[in-house]
């Protein structure tokens, strides 16, 4: 249980260092929270729940681990180079790529309900 928490604790702080450092965090965290609580006042089903929050866990483990290569990438390489550029550019093309599933993922389970709630559509399923 104590190396439990004891791990619990670096991983808080992971999150703290990326929220602090990175504008790019603060936005998914943002957009994140927007869209839950989106679903919290149309009231979606369960599968629409477990959907959502499948996605933006994803986009955000997938910022964190892009931060962590960045980090690397600048202790292992400070001087430029090709394949630093690489390490650095594919690990945020994995974010970007999930960043848009997610927000296909929102659109699609959101968008109905949403539109219904507005008067915009008819919506019988
Ligand atoms: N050591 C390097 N060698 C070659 N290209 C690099 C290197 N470091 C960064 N780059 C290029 O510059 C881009 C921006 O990197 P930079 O580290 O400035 O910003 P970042 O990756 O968003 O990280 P940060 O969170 O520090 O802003 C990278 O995607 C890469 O194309």
């Amino acid at each position: 249980m104590r190396r439990f928490l004891s791990s619990a604790k670096y991983a808080v702080s992971g999150l703290a260092y990326a929220v602090r450092t990175q504008r790019h965090m603060r936005f998914h965290l943002g957009a994140a929270a927007a869209v839950l609580t989106t679903a919290a006042v149309l009231g979606v089903s369960r599968q629409s729940w477990a959907l959502l929050i499948g996605a933006c866990c994803i986009v955000i483990a997938a910022e964190l681990t892009n931060t962590a290569i960045e980090r690397l990438v600048d202790l292992a390489s400070p001087e430029l180079h090709p394949l630093a550029k690489a390490a650095k550019d594919t690990a945020a093309a994995a974010v970007l790529i999930m960043a848009l599933g997610a927000a296909v993922i929102g659109l699609l389970v959101l968008g109905p309900p949403l539109a219904e709630r507005l008067g915009w559509l008819e919506f019988n399923n």
